[in-house]
């Protein structure tokens, strides 16, 4: 089976509602989608979001990075030597983790399909089924606390509060959708980077010495402050999660070694794809750290290739925030992974199974 062309596509989905971090607000997913053609008819499918903000990729940095560095070293290379094409892509050049991510995940659809056998099999096994967090968008105080119990009456028992745009407020926030949902879902904070290290330790204190009980609290920091990322780690009970500031595995060793969080937060557009996902599972393994796998705005497609590592990686992987096809409007996807609100699925389709993607629009190639 070999590689003898990579199309793209756009795909647009409207999301529930607004999107809304410290970092951006967005209405709509709008996403790259690769589809990498075999001379034997077998079509392997990735996805990219634009996340600028996070990981500096745009829809033309994606296109152009997969168009005049990465396809050219693929055409003609075996889905068999996967390990030969993961290296090709990794090393194809700097950065652009989710130009690719899109890439490698449409490799590994096609290794599943070679070997005709779902993709969390060939990774591992496990248990098909795995449980996510939804999202809560940063908002007035009343929005949030009605959102979060609108999402625990649709059977979520885990919120990912986003917050970080007011200290004072964020306080607030938190302890009022507690004292909403307090016993019928656990709360994890997300704070995108917006505040200082001394306002983390403050508001998490406080939040501690109110009895407001967190499972967590991803990167209260800005992603490059490593060291304020250990200070807060060091101050507070709450778990510290790394999100913004770790994306490939040296990254991540070296936080580990800093003592700099508790918890990874592995997204396979940080890690460019599924290869430095799993070595990041496997090194954060090695030292004991336990680690979330988390999404961008990102449907179905994408998000079925983290979910098939989430399953064959549940060792490590303890949680899961892979909530990007529940935030949509609909599913575009026919076939691959079920998402069904909380529960998510792994079918035994070969590879990640997709059959189908509703409302493609084809680009160049
Ligand atoms: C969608 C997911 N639950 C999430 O919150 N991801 C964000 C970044 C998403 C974005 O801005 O596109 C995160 O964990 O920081
Ligand atoms: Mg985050």
């Amino acid at each position: 089976m070999k590689i003898t062309d990579i199309q793209f596509g756009m795909l647009r989905v409207p999301l529930k509602t607004p999107f809304k971090t410290a970092l951006r607000t967005v209405n709509q997913v709008e996403d790259i989608v690769v589809m990498v053609r075999t001379d034997t008819g077998h079509v392997g499918h990735g996805e990219a979001p634009a996340t600028a903000v996070i990981t500096g990729d745009t829809h033309g940095s994606i296109i152009d990075a997969i168009r005049h560095y990465i396809a050219p070293r693929l055409i003609g290379e075996d889905i068999a030597d996967l390990n030969r094409l993961t290296q090709l892509i990794q090393g194809s050049m700097e950065k652009n983790t989710s130009a690719k991510a899109a890439v490698e995940i449409a490799v590994y659809d096609l290794w599943g399909q070679l070997y005709n056998a779902p993709l969390y099999k060939l990774l591992g096994g496990g248990d098909p089924v795995i449980t996510t967090d939804i999202t809560i968008s940063v908002d007035y105080i009343d929005k949030m606390v009605a959102d979060s119990i609108s999402a625990v009456e649709r059977g979520f028992e885990s919120l990912k509060i986003k917050v970080g745009k007011d200290i004072g407020v964020d306080i607030e926030r938190v302890k009022a959708i507690y004292a909403a949902v307090e016993n019928r879902a656990l709360l994890r904070l997300d704070a995108n980077q917006g505040w200082t290290a001394k306002q983390a330790v403050y508001a998490l204190q406080t939040l501690e010495d109110a009895g407001v009980r967190l499972e967590l609290v991803e990167q209260p920091v800005k992603a490059r402050d490593l060291e304020g990322m250990r200070y807060v780690t060091e101050r507070v009970h709450t778990p510290i999660m790394a999100d913004e500031s770790v994306f490939g595995p040296m990254e991540v060793i070296d936080l580990i070694q800093m003592r700099a969080a508790d918890i990874i937060n592995i997204k396979l557009m940080k890690t460019g794809g599924i290869s430095n996902a799993i070595r990041i599972a496997d090194i954060a393994g090695m030292y004991g750290v336990e680690c979330m796998i988390g999404c961008m705005l990102e449907t179905s497609i994408s998000v079925a290739a983290a979910v098939h590592v989430a399953v064959a990686k549940s060792a490590v992987i303890t949680k899961v925030d892979l909530d990007g096809p529940s935030l949509c409007q609909y599913d575009p996807v026919n076939g691959g992974v079920v998402f069904n609100e909380s529960e998510i699925s792994v079918t035994d389709a070969p590879g990640l199974g997709i059959r189908e993607i509703r409302g493609l629009e084809k680009l160049a190639g």
